[in-house]
């Protein structure tokens, strides 16, 4: 038998995204090549890869076997390339992948530390809510993720990583910010700005605020934290979001936080595919996540 890296990299593709069409255009292959790849690959293995519905494939047990290895080829290949290319010891791409307000708070000061510790400069970061995260840990599209949304999946390991400090904002002149000695039952009947569903933010709101809550509603959902604040800020509703988040509004006073007797902490979470092969730059990078501190 005689796989080939080419067959193994359109394999991992498919696997990806899910048609051979959008498989093609990412490799910038022909869909009759990226056909005969895969088809060539399933003979020589003897067995099919992937469920055919339609134009899509979706990885079946065999596939989901294979992928993890095929992935690790890939990139010791990927580390082979690049051995005389980068200045220090550690080769290859590092991909990581962030929830909102982990990847636009925390992780580029995390990267950026690493820069200087390492020397390594060949880093990828996709920011996306914690579910699309998860998902793409799980088809090892990410090396590593750092979220803010409680995570339980048997492949992903899950590891408790910073604090965060959760508030609720309204807009400034809000009739809530009149109110002294303010408790949660004032806020009953409040019209509430949430992230989209899969997103961490919107998660602790669900478990934390709103069962204690009789009566609220969802004024507007959006998915970007950026645009919760702006909404908030137009008096469109209040939210509940992270701290680090809204700094710079609440300086700015397009927003106002309230003080509630509540416990606000949350835990971000530093996720990797049990199976995931750890290159040597993979290994240094969870140690350093795992001892570093954001001050
Ligand atoms: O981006 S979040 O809130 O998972």
């Amino acid at each position: 038998m005689n796989i080939a890296l080419k067959q193994l990299k359109v394999f991992v593709t498919v696997a990806q995204e899910k048609t051979i069409t959008a498989a093609a255009e990412k490799l910038f292959l022909s869909k009759p090549a990226v056909s005969m790849a895969l088809s060539e690959l399933e003979k020589q293995l003897d067995h099919k890869l992937f469920d055919r519905n339609n134009n899509r494939l979706i990885i079946n047990e065999q596939g989901k076997r294979l992928l993890p290895l095929a992935d690790e080829l890939l990139s010791r290949s990927n580390a082979i390339e690049n051995l005389f290319d980068q200045a220090g010891p550690l080769t290859g791409k590092l991909k990581v992948g962030s929830s909102d307000t982990v990847g636009n708070q925390v992780t580029p000061f995390l990267l950026r530390d690493f820069r200087l510790e390492s020397q390594h400069r060949d880093q990828t970061l996709f920011i996306s809510n914690t579910a699309q995260i998860c998902h793409k840990l799980m088809e090892f599209e990410l090396d590593i993720g750092l979220v803010e949304g409680k995570v339980q999946h048997s492949d992903l390991v899950v590891q408790p990583w910073l604090c965060d400090q959760m508030v609720i904002a309204c807009h400034p002149q809000h009739p809530l910010t009149k109110i002294e000695n303010l408790h949660l039952s004032d806020l009953e009947n409040s019209e509430w700005v949430l992230r989209e569903i899969g997103s961490g933010t919107r998660e602790f709101f669900l478990n934390r605020i709103s069962p204690r809550l009789d009566k609220w509603t969802t004024s507007f959902e959006l998915n970007t934290t950026e645009a919760i604040i702006n909404c908030v800020s137009a008096d469109l509703g209040i939210t509940c979001i992270s701290q680090r988040a809204i700094t710079h509004a609440v300086e700015e006073q397009r927003v106002a936080i309230l003080t509630l007797p509540l416990n606000m902490n949350r835990q971000y979470w530093l996720l990797y595919h049990q199976e995931k092969y750890q290159s040597p730059l993979l290994k240094l990078f969870l140690e350093f996540c795992q001892q570093w501190q954001f001050d």
